[in-house]
């Protein structure tokens, strides 16, 4: 694995959108990366605060997931860098990065098919409460971790199907377990792309309802990409707007839903009549 860069963040952290007083969480500079040719992710510096959801919206293929790629350490930049809480996690791989306090729901590959519903949560629990698999440390804590793991089953109405295996659930389940592993992981950077896609109607909501939760917490720095705009209307505290890879608008939702931009490039293309 990479070794450790212990740079600081610049002295100015890159920033855009509205500017609150606190340090950034979670900040790119110049973030980059190309596939051949192809600059699918273009020089995006940002910076993200404590207590601020910020939705990326963009048409499809914006860069918006890979975006989120970089940032999660999934994939290697060609340029640019990543910072958390004002270090230089650039060089780190994915796991060391969830370590440092960032958190992504993971499209379901996270998930332990063969393994019930609570022993997905149990194993999150475990590895936030730093238990790990040692015998002793678990058979002394095994009810707390239980609880815990209970908990956040509650948190997305998934108590009742505890003991269903994960590989038997439906799509909506499976992404709703997913979000309660993320919460049971309680990062400080919560990163959720499209996190109710592919979910029935009657799901939907219970994702939204916990996501205005979290948000509600005041230290937690949320990143959400998301295409449906009533949604993006109801959670965000900010918007950026990604197209052809590079950011085109950044800031609070009224005035980038009225820039020309997002209303020729995404609003337009994507909003029905
Ligand atoms: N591993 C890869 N190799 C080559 N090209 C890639 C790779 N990953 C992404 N791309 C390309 O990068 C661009 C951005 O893709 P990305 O999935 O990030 O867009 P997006 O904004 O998330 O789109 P959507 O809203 O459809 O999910 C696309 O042109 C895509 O084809």
């Amino acid at each position: 694995m990479a070794p450790d860069q212990q740079a600081a963040a610049p002295a100015a952290a890159p920033s855009t959108g509205p500017a609150p007083a606190l340090a950034p969480a979670l900040a790119t500079e110049g973030l980059t990366v190309r596939f051949g040719g192809h600059v699918a992710v273009d020089a995006v510096t940002a910076a993200f605060y404590p207590g601020t959801l910020t939705v990326i919206v963009g048409p499809n293929g914006a860069g918006k997931t890979t975006y989120f790629n970089l940032v999660s350490g999934q994939l290697a930049a060609s340029a640019g860098r990543v910072f958390v809480n004002g270090r230089d996690v650039s060089r780190l791989g994915a796991a060391r990065r969830t370590r440092l306090g960032i958190g992504r729901a993971f499209q379901l590959t996270n998930l332990f098919p063969h393994l019930s519903v609570l022993e997905n949560v149990r194993l999150a629990v475990q590895s936030r409460a730093g238990i790990g698999m040692h015998m002793l440390s678990l058979c002394s804590s095994h009810r707390e971790v239980i609880a815990r793991a209970e908990h956040y089953l509650e948190r997305v109405a998934m108590a009742a199907k505890r003991d269903a295996w994960v590989g038997t659930l439906s799509h909506g389940d499976q992404r709703k377990l997913e979000v309660a592993i993320l919460l049971a992981l309680e990062p400080d950077i919560l990163m959720f792309d499209e996190p109710t896609a592919g979910m029935s109607v009657d799901e939907v909501p219970v994702v939204l309802d916990l996501i205005h939760q979290v948000k509600a917490a005041r230290n937690r720095t949320v990143l959400l990409v998301e295409h449906k705009m009533d949604v993006v209307r109801a959670l965000a505290d900010r918007i950026v707007v990604l197209h052809n890879g590079a950011l085109v608008a950044d800031g609070k939702p009224a005035e980038v839903m009225r820039s020309t931009i997002v209303q020729e490039a995404y609003l337009g293309a994507t909003e029905p009549a």
